[in-house]
């Protein structure tokens, strides 16, 4: 069975959630971070991508060159801050399908209430990358997975920029099969379910709304 987290060591993405970090960021420094770590995060979670080889044309006669051997990829960003790291992972997988899952949590329980959802078709071809900055309890993450696979599909990656222990072990518990590649691993959750240290509301540090909820 594959491991559920893979963290990503590399120095850029470290040194990248070292910036995101910073408490008085601005909405475009958050954003751009957002958009280069989802890209790094990207080519990660694909390097397992197999490829098989083809002839092209090359400016010296024919040349023999490998491509992605015909496998079809659905992004599937969690509303709203998901919308963060979407273009960051279609630079890498430009042809990637885009499904679009709707989630808000609820500030008392905690819990992920569904409010919208619109996938692509032949989900059981697809592999889905689910992106999302932030896994906490784990439960919009594991309400996702839930979607996808009612829909059939059955290879499924998460991306997260920040990873909480509940979290992983909630994901783990619910979905083994599901790996999640993240730029992090933190501490552990407050009494109000941020991540500790965390990024703090990162719905809100990307569309710059301020509701304070992380305290
Ligand atoms: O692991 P969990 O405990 O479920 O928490 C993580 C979720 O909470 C945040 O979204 P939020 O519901 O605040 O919505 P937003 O993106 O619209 O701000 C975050 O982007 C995740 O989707
Ligand atoms: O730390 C957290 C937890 C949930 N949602 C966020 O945006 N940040
Ligand atoms: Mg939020």
């Amino acid at each position: 069975m594959p491991m559920p987290v893979i963290a990503v060591h590399h120095p850029l993405v470290r040194h990248k959630v070292g910036l995101l970090r910073e408490a008085d960021i601005s909405t475009k420094k958050f954003r751009e971070l957002t958009g280069e770590l989802a890209r790094l995060l990207a080519y990660e979670a694909t390097a397992d991508f197999p490829l098989e080889t083809t002839t092209v044309q090359c400016w010296s006669g024919p040349a023999e060159v490998e491509q992605i051997a015909g496998r079809k990829v659905t992004v599937v960003p969690i509303l709203r801050a998901g919308l963060g790291m979407l273009d960051g992972v279609l630079d890498m997988i430009p042809n990637a399908k885009v499904s679009v899952v709707g989630l808000a949590r609820n500030h008392d329980t905690l819990q992920p209430e569904p409010y919208f959802e619109k996938f692509v078709g032949h989900l059981t071809e697809r592999t889905a990358l689910i992106i999302d900055p932030m896994l906490a309890t784990g439960g919009s993450m594991i309400a996702t997975v839930d979607m996808l696979k009612r829909q059939g599909c059955r290879d499924i990656r998460a991306l997260v920029l920040v990873a909480a222990p509940e979290g992983i072990a909630a994901l783990d518990a619910a979905h083994p099969d599901v790996r999640c590649w993240t730029a992090a691993i933190d501490s552990h959750l407050n009494e109000v379910g941020y991540i500790i240290p965390g990024l703090g509301d990162a719905g809100d540090k990307i569309f710059g709304t301020k509701d304070d909820n992380t305290k």
